[in-house]
């Protein structure tokens, strides 16, 4: 069954225009208050939820955007598929800015964020081996080509704490030692909680800058990250109308069944206030005894 497509939009994206029955709702969850109110309405035949990650204004950080929350919430409104449009530096000549990159690996340097909806009273563990989905993944490089985006299929997608850029010498491991493609500040957790989430998650990496390591260019530099996003803007939305006219159903990598073997805490030992804010994220697996 087609559900819901959910849009997070990253840095220069706070709004989509051009849905129809318009509406930013507020959306309680029990993690948190999500970045911001989330936008609701059709594209075409499909319905649509959009959260602006920074929020309005731009005013969480990478650090402190409520992930969980974002997650939860975007599931509470019934959202199948997230689909994640995120500004990143490059470490690759022939991905330069402008291009896109459909990210299909991380490697997550983040260390202060809440990274599961899990914890004491109900533990749960995922596999993130293939960390998004593959037919949303795709259906995402069609839809940029459509388009006419000069899109990149795959690519690793480094994701550091932030707020500061990259030193020199830690772009240059990054890119020469560790194999990555993109970085940027907020895949992670994001993908991992969507995993936990049972969510199709697919990840839209628009490339602004060359990061530190390029010889010929100098340091990043958040201007130049702007005037790239405001090309990007329009190019993004435009990748999002033709996704909506075509979002796959299910999946090889199984993300909609991830939970089915996840939690390993027996039922007479959950924590009872943890099982109940997991309703909407781990509802699917819960005992009927558990829900009572
Ligand atoms: C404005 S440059 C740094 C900022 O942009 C990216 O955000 P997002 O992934 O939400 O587009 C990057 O991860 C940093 O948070
Ligand atoms: N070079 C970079 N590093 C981290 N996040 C970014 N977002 C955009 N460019 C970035």
């Amino acid at each position: 069954m087609r559900g819901r497509l959910g849009i997070i939009g990253g840095s220069g994206l706070y709004d989509i225009p051009g849905l129809a029955d318009a509406a930013w709702q507020d959306v309680d969850s029990p993690f948190g208050v999500p970045s911001d109110a989330i936008l609701t309405g059709t594209l075409g035949d499909q319905p649509l939820a959009f959260l602006p990650r920074h929020g309005r204004g731009h005013v969480h950080t990478p650090t402190s955007v409520p992930y969980r929350a974002n997650i939860d919430a975007l599931k509470r409104l019934g959202c199948t598929h997230v689909v994640s449009l995120s500004a990143c530096g490059s470490f690759r000549a022939d991905m330069p800015p402008g291009d896109f990159v459909v990210v299909d690996q991380f490697i997550d340097r983040t260390f202060a964020r809440d990274k599961s909806f899990f914890g004491p009273g109900c533990v749960g563990h995922v596999s993130v081996a293939h960390p998004v989905c593959d037919a949303l993944s795709a259906a995402c490089v069609t839809a940029a080509r459509s388009v006419g985006i000069n899109v990149h299929a795959g690519g690793t997608y480094l994701a550091m704490e932030g707020p500061q850029f990259s030193t020199r010498a830690e772009s240059v491991m990054y890119r020469d030692v560790w194999g990555a493609d993109v970085i940027g500040m907020t895949n992670m957790p994001e993908a991992k909680l969507a995993r936990e989430a049972e969510l199709h998650y697919a990840s839209v990496a628009m490339i602004t800058d060359f990061d530190s390591w390029h010889p010929d260019h100098g340091a990043v530099d958040v201007s130049d990250v702007i005037a790239t996003l405001q090309g990007n803007g329009t190019k993004a939305r435009d990748l999002v109308v033709a996704l909506a006219a075509d979002l796959p159903t299910g999946c090889a990598v199984g993300c909609d069944t991830a939970l089915t073997h996840a939690i390993m805490t027996a039922p007479d030992r959950r924590d009872p206030d943890l099982i109940a804010k997991l309703d909407a994220v781990a509802g699917r697996v819960l005992t009927p005894k558990d829900k009572t």
